[in-house]
Order: structure tokens, then sequence, then C-alpha cells
């Protein structure tokens, strides 16, 4: 059982092919900072200093997702960016989704400015 956020971002994408039932989900998501699931989505509003922060995070992003295969939904504002997770194959929730998420968390906690 995925414990820790740690733990989450060590996982890689696979193919999924059941939604996850709400109790994980509700579990998992309390591993994660600052996400919630809106409409059936794990969703994040991430803040940055200026355009050039929040291009770069994006771009950051993208790679992960390449990666992972695995693609979020982006609303980009000035200093801002949403991000939506979702299994387009479950039409609902899955492990990729917290997967990704706590990926992109490293950027901020770990790479972003203090
Ligand atoms: C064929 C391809 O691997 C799939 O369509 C991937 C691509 N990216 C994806 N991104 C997201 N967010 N959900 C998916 O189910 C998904 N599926």
């Amino acid at each position: 059982m995925i414990a820790s956020a740690d733990e989450l971002r060590m996982q890689h994408c696979a193919h999924a092919t059941t939604q996850l039932d709400p109790a994980e989900a509700t579990r998992l998501l309390a591993l994660l900072d600052g996400w919630a699931i809106d409409e059936g989505r794990l969703t994040r509003a991430f803040t940055f200093r200026d355009y050039y922060e929040t291009m770069a995070f994006v771009n950051a992003l993208a790679y992960i997702a390449h990666c992972e295969d695995h693609h979020p939904e982006l609303v980009i504002g000035y200093r801002n960016c949403v991000a939506r997770f979702a299994t387009h194959s479950v039409q609902g929730l899955s492990l990729n989704d917290f997967i990704c998420a706590a990926k992109a968390d490293v950027l901020v906690r770990v790479a972003g400015r203090p």
C-alpha cells in the first residue's frame, strides 16, 4: 500500500483499467498537499512570481506528462496555473493521476524558489 507522497512519486504510470474506489482516492488525496478532487478530477492551483516562472513550470510539467504518458488539463494565467488530472480510459481517477500530481509537486517543493 502506498503510504506517502514520496512513495507515490517513485511510481510510474501504467495502463489503467479500473477507477479508484472513492475511499482509496480520499486516502491518496490526504498524502498530497494542496490538491482537491473537483468534479471528478484531481486539481491544484499553482502560483508563481511572474509569467516566466509560470511557463517554466508548465514546460517542466509537460516533460513529466510526456515521460509518464499522462497529461493534465492546464489553465495558464500570468502568475498561476491550474492543473487537473483524470484518466480517460476509466472516465475517472486512477492511481496515475495521483502519481503525476505527486511528481508535479516536486517542481515547486524542491525545485521552486523559496
Ligand atoms: C494512448 C495514450 O497512452 C493515452 O491516451 C493516455 C495519454 N494521456 C492521458 N492523459 C490523461 N490525463 N489521461 C489518460 O487517460 C491518458 N491516456
